[in-house]
């Protein structure tokens, strides 16, 4: 199988990227251009949000939320859904003042707003949809703690399941799982496609966060933009 391509309705081919590759890319767009991780992390709050509205209308809808980035895209997501009155809950995998930086100011802005914030399960509703912004290509293999029995939760419900980037517990290079993984029937992800994408993702949605094409010359990584007049695209794995 062409382990390196992913396409578009339209035929495009799109690169898929490793999990280190993908830190490049973060690390050039902000020390060359400037571009912020929290500019990135905005983008793709908002994209999936679009997403959630995509599955459901009504909620209610919880998302659990790591305390890497791919937590903060999921508060940006929940900010998003709880303006438009969708029933939301944030579960946290760790204590609010375990959180820092950026993710720490998405939750504050959160709880300003009086959304419902837990560090538990036990008590929420059951959902429509489970958002997974646990873990994303962050993964330090293999999934373990409060991350992993969130993951088990969610695989108990009958709630739809989207995931942030990567689903949590799949190394975003290869796609192993070499513990617990969670088992969307979607995933968001962010830039470019990760390698580990092609077998365990579910529908996969490619979500721009505006990384300038430039800094994909720069990594010598080939790239053609592939979202035309679109925001988020859908795209399947390339068999060759
Ligand atoms: N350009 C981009 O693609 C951007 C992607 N964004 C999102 O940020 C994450 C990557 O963020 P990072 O902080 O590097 O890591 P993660 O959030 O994926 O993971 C850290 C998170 O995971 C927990 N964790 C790690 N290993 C384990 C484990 N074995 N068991 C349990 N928990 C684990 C750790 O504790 C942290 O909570 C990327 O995927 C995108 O979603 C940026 O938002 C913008 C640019
Ligand atoms: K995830």
């Amino acid at each position: 199988m062409d382990l390196d391509a992913f396409r578009t309705a339209t035929g495009h081919n799109v690169t898929a990227v490793t999990a280190e590759e993908m830190r490049d890319v973060d690390r050039v767009a902000v020390e060359e251009y400037g571009l912020s991780l929290l500019q990135m992390m905005e983008q793709a709050g908002r994209g999936l949000a679009c997403e959630v509205l995509d599955l459901s209308r009504d909620g209610p809808v919880v998302v659990l939320a790591g305390g890497g980035g791919n937590g903060g895209g999921g508060l940006a997501c929940a900010r998003h859904l709880a303006n438009r009155e969708i029933p939301v809950t944030v579960v946290l995998d760790r204590q609010p003042t375990e959180l820092t930086g950026v993710v720490a100011s998405q939750y504050e802005l959160l709880d300003r707003m009086g959304i419902s914030i837990r560090t538990d399960v036990s008590t929420v509703e059951i959902p429509a949809v489970v958002v997974d912004a646990l873990v994303g290509y962050g993964l330090q293999e293999p999934l373990r703690g409060p991350p992993r029995e969130l993951v088990w939760w969610a695989e108990n419900t009958e709630a739809k399941i989207l995931s942030l980037d990567v689903p949590s517990g799949i190394d975003a290079t290869t796609g192993g799982a070499s513990g617990d993984t969670i088992h969307p029937i979607r995933t968001f992800t962010l830039a470019l496609p990760k390698t580990g994408l092609l077998e365990t993702a579910g529908k996969l949605i490619l979500g721009d966060i505006s990384v300038p094409a430039a800094v994909y010359e720069t990594l010598e990584i080939p790239y053609t933009p592939p979202f035309d007049h679109k925001f988020a695209i859908r795209i399947d794995a390339t068999r060759s």
